[in-house]
């Protein structure tokens, strides 16, 4: 793994992605990457806005650079979180598309789709992620481009 030069990493799920979630902070645990869980903190149905609002929140003030969610298709969570002004989401299915989330989109969260990905598959896809670096030149151009003008 890439150093993570002191982040820590948040994260949150709601009750369909609580499982991979706990598979992804195993994955941390073992490899010494601090996080910070958000929620939810049970497989008790909960509504997925709820917590991609808060990881929305805390890395729209600037209290993590990245988070990785989870809900069971990944679609609300990503849908959700991207409603937030400094938030990039990216649905993440496969390594590869997590590697370019932060390679082209310079994406700030990975969202992964828990019903849908291994445990293996998940684990996979958070290394991609966080492994690689944002390529900027003609990428950057286009990030800058994301924003509605007023
Ligand atoms: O995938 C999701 C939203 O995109 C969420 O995990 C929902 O919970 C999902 O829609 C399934 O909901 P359910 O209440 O577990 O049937």
């Amino acid at each position: 793994m890439k150093e993570l030069r002191g982040k820590t990493i948040a994260i949150a799920s709601d009750h369909a992605g609580f499982d991979k979630k706990q598979v992804i902070i195993r994955f941390f645990n073992e490899n010494n990457i601090s996080y910070k869980d958000l929620g939810c903190y049970s497989n008790e149905s909960c509504d997925y806005p709820d917590f991609a609002h808060r990881i929305g929140d805390a890395i729209d003030k600037g209290e993590y650079e990245i988070g990785i969610t989870f809900c069971g298709s990944g679609q609300g969570i990503n849908i959700t979180a991207n409603k937030h002004q400094n938030v990039r989401s990216a649905l993440c299915w496969k390594p590869e598309i997590g590697a370019l989330a932060k390679q082209h989109n310079d994406a700030n969260i990975c969202a992964i789709p828990a019903r849908f990905v291994t445990d293996e598959e998940a684990v996979e896809i958070v290394k991609a992620f966080l492994n690689a670096e944002f390529e900027g030149g003609r990428h950057a151009r286009r990030i800058e481009k994301i924003p509605l003008k007023k």
